[in-house]
């Protein structure tokens, strides 16, 4: 369980990452403390997926630093849940199977953790992941990522697949669990309204730039606006 002296979740420093000529991240300075759940925002191409990978390990950094809780991403890969973008499941195993394949390669794998929220998002263990709407795959990839009980889970986008119904469970079911589990978590999204709903810390970035970073409670009492307008705010004025 984390305390008061660890290590912050992400620390930036000068995090620069270029493809050719193209900046992807550009001097990112940025501390998130532990507890949170950051909603990371900013229009396509502004690097989100980029700084996330970073954090996976999955990239390096041209130059500048990511640390992860405390240490090099690739060190705390085992405390790392990580929800690609298209939540990547294989089409040709069963939601059990899934799980099976989670125990094996995970050893702080919680099998109890696993299957009592499959059930209780109502999915059939004997289903297969081809078979499963974008919805269920969502659920089954955050389930897989969770059971391995990280302290940060790191999600690209987890909600893009889903209607807004679904949307509101998937989301309700992510704070219930980062509390259960005591993490931190880390999700891009576009949708204000779902980043308003859930984070209480945020991140704007635009074109590879932090435009604003902090907790949402004393940003809107700075700010005297609402989450929404805030970030609207901060990407207009990095346009101009
Ligand atoms: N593998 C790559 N090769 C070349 N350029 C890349 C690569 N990955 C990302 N980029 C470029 O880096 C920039 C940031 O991309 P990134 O995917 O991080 O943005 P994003 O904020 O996640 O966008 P979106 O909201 O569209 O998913 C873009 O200009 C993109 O074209």
């Amino acid at each position: 369980m984390p305390h008061d002296e660890s290590p912050p979740v992400l620390h930036a420093d000068g995090l620069t990452k270029r493809y050719g000529r193209r900046y992807a991240l550009s001097g990112v300075m940025l501390t998130v403390p532990h507890g949170r759940i950051v909603g990371l925002v900013g229009p396509n191409g502004a690097g989100k997926s980029t700084l996330l990978q970073v954090a996976c390990g999955l990239i390096e950094p041209t130059s500048g630093t990511l640390r992860v809780l405390g240490s090099r991403p690739a060190a705390k890969l085992a405390r790392v849940g990580f929800v690609a973008q298209d939540t990547p499941v294989y089409a040709g195993l069963s939601v059990a199977e899934h799980l099976r394949l989670g125990a094996k390669l995970n050893p702080t794998w919680d099998a109890a953790l696993a299957r009592r929220r499959i059930a209780q998002v109502g999915l059939d263990p004997a289903q297969k992941a081809g078979r499963m709407s974008g919805g269920q795959r969502a659920q089954l990839a955050l389930t897989i990522a969770a059971a391995k009980r990280p302290e940060l889970l790191i999600l690209d986008e987890p909600a893009a697949a889903l209607d807004p119904l679904a949307r509101q469970g998937f989301l309700r079911n992510l704070m219930e669990f980062v509390a259960e589990l005591g993490a931190s978590a880390v999700l891009s999204s576009h949708l204000l309204g779902d980043i308003e709903q859930v984070c209480d810390h945020v991140i704007v970035l635009s074109g590879g730039r932090v435009q604003v970073a902090g907790d949402v409670g004393p940003l809107r009492a700075a700010h005297g606006k609402n989450l929404e307008d805030l970030v609207l705010d901060h990407l207009g004025r990095a346009e101009r």
